[in-house]
């Protein structure tokens, strides 16, 4: 068995990637976040606040007839953005792009940071971390991908995230018409929850690749491509009018500018990052400045290979093979 669904970007900055969803029975269909980057299926509910679910869609499980009240158990997340949200724990049939999953652990949201409420494009995320990042206490859940994997054709799911068009999550197969290059294999370290793999190396603009490891994760719920400074400012070097704004917490650059392409070394491959992928948005409508799609992991402490990187990219999570997959679009 397989799944395809569709995935678009919420804006005209790619900033977070919409999947639809279907919960319980008859079907309640949310936008939610795909997230490589943790590991809890979390919704707006009727057990949100309704002042906090203004304006989202949220999850009913009083209107599902399989929905169940996994008694006792509760979750709280906090994100590296500084956003959390808390809440208690249905059991139901969740399906996406045509493979259900009987009994998945919903996570209704009863607490909700600013920053989800004021999102109201998204109803919250699906975690496709390792199940090790679960959330729920007493007892952690599976995620989606991990109860669906031994369902599956093949333990593994693609992201194919587009710039400003419709992108797709495969489950169980991968369709190597999606990309242009060979996919390369390397090792993914799954201990801290996350996809963590090692980049063996950077350039800018098509120079030869500098080989040092870069440590990371891959994270479908990131926005940027956040790396170390010396890598960070020996790409904006190459960027006349580049500065780093303390208000928009980050380097800009005119609009105007020709920014120069970004590579990186990973499973004997070379991922490139055009330019144009590397200007953002402007930093407000109409300006003529812009805001980098590379920054700095500094603030973090984790290297996060988000969306900025994953558009560039055809990528594999392998769970059965533990390993990550990019070939290049
Ligand atoms: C501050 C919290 C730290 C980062 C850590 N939390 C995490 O690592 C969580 C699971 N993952 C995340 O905060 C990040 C990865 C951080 S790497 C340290 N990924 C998920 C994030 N993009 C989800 C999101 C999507 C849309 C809007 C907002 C947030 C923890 O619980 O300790």
């Amino acid at each position: 068995q397989t799944g395809s669904a569709n995935t678009n970007p919420s804006d005209s900055a790619d900033d977070e990637y919409i999947t639809s969803v279907s919960i319980g029975t008859p079907a309640q269909v949310l936008p939610l976040d795909f997230d490589t980057g943790s590991s809890d299926l979390w919704v707006f509910s009727s057990e949100t606040p309704k002042s906090s679910a203004s304006g989202h869609v949220t999850y009913s499980p009083s209107k599902s007839s399989t929905a169940k009240k996994l008694s006792g158990s509760t979750w709280s997340i906090k994100y590296g953005d500084k956003s959390s949200s808390s809440g208690d724990v249905y059991t139901d049939v969740v399906t996406i792009g045509g493979f259900s999953v009987k009994t998945q652990a919903v996570e209704s949201a009863t607490k909700v940071s600013t920053q989800f409420v004021q999102d109201t494009l998204i109803s919250g995320l699906v975690g496709l971390g390792f199940d090790i990042g679960n959330q729920v206490s007493p007892r952690p859940q599976k995620t989606w991908f991990s109860n669906a994997a031994s369902s599956l054709a093949e333990p593994l799911f693609t992201a194919d995230l587009r710039h400003q068009e419709t992108g797709s999550y495969n489950f169980g197969f991968i369709d190597t018409s999606l990309a242009k290059g060979t996919i390369g294999y390397t090792p993914a370290d799954g201990s801290e929850g996350y996809w963590g793999f090692t980049a063996t190396g950077y350039s800018v603009g098509g120079a030869k690749l500098n080989r040092n490891s870069i440590t990371g994760i891959a994270d479908t719920g990131t926005t940027l491509l956040l790396l170390p400074d010396n890598i960070v400012d020996a790409y904006y070097n190459n960027v006349e009018s580049a500065e780093y704004d303390d208000s928009q917490e980050g380097v800009v650059f005119d609009c105007s500018e020709d920014l120069p392409s970004f590579s990186f070394g990973v499973g004997g491959q070379t991922i490139t990052i055009s330019g144009d992928l590397l200007n953002l948005t402007p930093i407000e409508e109409g300006s003529s400045t812009c805001f980098g799609g590379l920054q700095s992991s500094s603030d973090i402490g984790t290297n996060i290979f988000g969306d900025v990187a994953l558009k560039a990219a055809l990528v594999v999570f392998d769970l059965g093979n533990e390993r990550l997959g990019w070939a290049q679009k």
